[in-house]
């Protein structure tokens, strides 16, 4: 007996304006597709051509995948340094004549700030000669914004299902995307790693292995050109990209700066006060692993229903 699995659209709303979007969809806190929606010149602009010449030619940290499916548990890919430009020119195309690993490898880059370690991504301040292209839609306060990434890929490239912390507006300039999201109150059905599922396949899934994973609401989206897709902090994305990609996220905080731990480069670090939670409670299943099987079974359910009932949400509590 085949699963029909239940599957949803993310609304798309167009031309919002700032007001409609701030008292409307921003209160909701679901995703939506805004098109429309002003984000200068690029969409007609950013040809790989043009990238190409006028990106130039800082080095990029860059993933490199010999599949079109990149795998964070089996590290199915590597990484490697490209010139801004020769990466340009090796996503748009699918045969390389200059390759790492083999002739169709597939290309993803999530662009950094200056120092690569620490530095928090701004595509304006690293790309200068493109920053009167991108016009970034003014929904948020100066004071919230965290940062901005450059996302460059090779058609069919699919980035894993993950979540992060912070708001986001993700900004389709050149290319389809078709986008997955996941509530987080499906967090418990995703079989996540840290922030990540491993749940790779999500056109196939693998629902002997994941069976929870029935219980999760897919929500799809298929970006045009032009698009905009609000990802509020929490929601998980899983991101393919139909041809040549490019794109650019703003990420922006939702919560006071206070919340964040202060050390987060990618907008991916749980808020200070879930990442105490989350060691304290480690330190506190370890503490169990004194007491005999069935004595931590009893002990873990207790725990587990303290948890859910201090924690969940009214509609949710069991
Ligand atoms: O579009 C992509 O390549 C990935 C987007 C993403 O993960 C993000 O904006 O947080
Ligand atoms: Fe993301």
């Amino acid at each position: 007996m085949s699963f029909e699995w239940m599957k949803r659209d993310v609304p798309v709303i167009t031309d919002v304006s700032k007001s409609e979007f701030l008292d409307v969809i921003y209160q909701k806190r679901n995703p939506a597709v805004l098109r429309g929606v002003d984000i200068g010149p690029c969409v007609e602009k950013w040809t790989a051509e043009y990238l190409a010449s006028q990106g130039g030619d800082r080095e990029v940290k860059i993933h490199v995948s010999p599949g079109a499916k990149m795998d964070f548990i089996n590290k199915n890919y590597a990484y490697r340094s490209l010139q801004f430009c020769e990466l340009i020119h090796r996503c748009s195309k699918e045969i390389q004549d200059d390759f790492f690993f083999q002739k169709d490898e597939l290309y993803y880059l999530r662009s950094l700030g200056d120092d690569p370690r620490k530095g928090i991504a701004d595509v304006k301040a690293q790309f200068p000669s493109l920053a009167d292209d991108l016009k970034i839609p003014d929904f948020f306060n100066q004071d919230q914004f965290f940062s901005s990434v450059f996302r460059v890929g090779s058609a069919n490239l699919q980035l894993w299902t993950h979540y992060d912390v912070m708001d986001n507006i993700l900004m389709q300039v050149r290319g389809h995307k078709r986008v997955i999201l996941f509530s987080p109150r499906d967090a418990n059905h995703l079989y996540l790693t840290g922030d990540k599922s491993a749940v790779m396949d999500l056109d196939n899934p693998d629902f002997e292995k994941y069976p929870d994973l029935k219980l999760a609401t897919p929500y799809h989206c298929l970006l045009e050109p032009g698009d905009v897709l609000f990802i509020p902090a929490l929601w998980f994305h899983n991101v393919v990209s139909l041809d040549f990609s490019v794109a650019v996220n703003v990420f922006w905080r939702h919560l006071d700066i206070s919340c964040y731990d202060n050390k987060d480069t990618y907008g991916n670090k749980d808020p200070v006060a879930a990442s105490k939670a989350l060691q304290i409670i480690q330190r506190g299943v370890k503490s169990l692993e004194d007491l005999p099987d069935e004595y931590r079974d009893f002990y873990g359910r207790r725990l587990v229903r303290e948890i859910e009932k201090k924690t969940y949400l009214v509609d949710d509590k069991r």
